[in-house]
């Protein structure tokens, strides 16, 4: 098969699909791979590097595009890319669909067979997003940290206190992959911590993780409205897979915190959990004010810190795109019920429930979809 990477052009997006690691292994297994020119660059993984395990490095997007037969990315396509997607591609990223109505009916009038990430799954875990929610997560934390102080536009406070100054309050929202590695970093900058979760069984999990370093929470409007007007920073990171994000923090609750406090909505990339988070930001720039609150909302948050992110990320995707590339997408897709969850459209049909759901879709299971020439639902 003959896989394409393009350069990512997403706002300061440094991250790349393949590393020359993964390079050697689709080589090996008798596959072409082309690389945009640079498109490592921002990882630090040079063209000399790429060479020597074996890619082709093309001039232009466009080159990439149209030679591939699957195209491995790290971010949803935006706007500029759409033009290059037709029937029979394969398209392997992130995509967020429930967030992104256009990219849903640009993939969808095409006839790309479009495989998310975020929603390839095994049993209940969803080993494509994981690595990414650890990065994010992790940075969610010292992102909060440093928007408290004052000069970065909050009310000035150090997460830890010190001796004789009460320590900062970290509520997290959504105890999954973000929430917990939020918490490693926020216990470990000496916070104050809650997690809140609709899980009861999450909340022992993280109980039995953390102990008393922590205070658990179940999720209803009451608790959520009391720890969200007493904390310095807020991290939304609930997952419904695949939907759009609950807006489960409304604007009164925002109102309520006291002024100069922090939320970063990591959820963003699926629409995002506070009322008030109406728009992604960009780590150019990642905040804005809203009633005397720093809104923090970059959707691709991974992307700053690239050496990290490229080389977790391509770890689980590689594997797959091996197995695609191998017996091709179809076979792959019927051979694997993981990356079968994975398929988001195909042949002209929404094959993801909640998307289709969210966005006002017939859904069509992905079998049918597969079996059809094209659907026109
Ligand atoms: N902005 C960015 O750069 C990035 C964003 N993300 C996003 O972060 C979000 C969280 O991802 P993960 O932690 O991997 O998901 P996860 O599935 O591991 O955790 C989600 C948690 O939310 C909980 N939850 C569901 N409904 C809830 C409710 N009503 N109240 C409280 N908790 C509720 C679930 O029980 C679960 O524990 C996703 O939208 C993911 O795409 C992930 C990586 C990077
Ligand atoms: C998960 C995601 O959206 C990201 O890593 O950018
Ligand atoms: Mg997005």
């Amino acid at each position: 098969m003959r896989i394409g990477v393009p350069k990512e052009i997403k706002n300061n997006e440094n991250r790349v699909a393949i590393t020359p690691a993964g390079v050697i292994a689709l080589v090996n297994a008798g596959h072409e791979v082309y690389i945009e020119k640079d498109a490592g660059a921002g990882s630090s993984f040079t063209t000399a590097s790429y060479l020597a395990a074996g890619a082709a490095i093309v001039e232009s997007a466009a080159d990439v595009w149209t030679r591939a037969d699957m195209i491995l990315k790290v971010k949803e396509p935006i706007q500029a890319e759409f033009k290059y997607f037709r029937k029979g591609l394969i398209l392997f990223t992130y995509l967020h669909l429930a967030a992104e109505p256009k990219l849903t009916q640009a993939l969808k009038d095409s006839g790309v067979l479009a495989i998310a990430y975020e929603t390839v799954a095994v049993n209940h875990t969803l080993p494509l997003l994981t690595p990414m929610s650890e990065v994010a997560g992790r940075m969610s934390a010292q992102i909060g940290a440093q928007f408290l102080e004052k000069p970065k536009g909050g009310k000035g406070i150090l997460l830890s206190g010190v001796p004789g100054v009460k320590r900062g309050k970290v509520t997290i929202i959504g105890g999954g992959v973000v929430g917990t590695n939020a918490a490693k970093i926020a216990i470990g900058l000496g916070a104050d911590v809650t997690i809140i979760d609709l899980s009861p069984d999450r909340l022992r999990q993280l109980d039995d993780i953390f102990g008393n370093q922590i205070t658990t929470l179940i999720s209803n409007p009451y608790n959520l409205a009391h720890a969200v007007a007493e904390s310095d920073l807020v991290i939304g990171a609930v997952l419904i897979p695949g939907a759009k994000a609950p807006k489960l923090i409304t604007e009164e609750m925002v109102k309520s915190m006291s002024p100069g406090s922090v939320i970063v909505d990591v959820a963003i990339d699926q629409g995002g959990i506070f009322e008030t988070v109406d728009k992604i930001t960009t780590h150019d720039n990642p905040t804005y004010d809203k009633h005397g609150v720093v809104h923090y909302a970059v959707a691709n948050m991974p992307g700053a810190v690239p050496q990290t992110s490229t080389i977790a990320l391509t770890n689980v995707t590689v594997p797959y795109a091996l197995q695609i590339a191998n017996k091709g997408a179809i076979q792959a897709i019927r051979d694997n019920a993981a990356l079968a969850r994975g398929v988001n459209v195909a042949n002209g049909a929404i094959t993801f429930e909640a998307v289709a759901c969210d966005l006002g879709y017939n859904y069509v299971c992905v079998e049918e979809a597969l079996n059809s020439e094209s659907i026109s639902a």
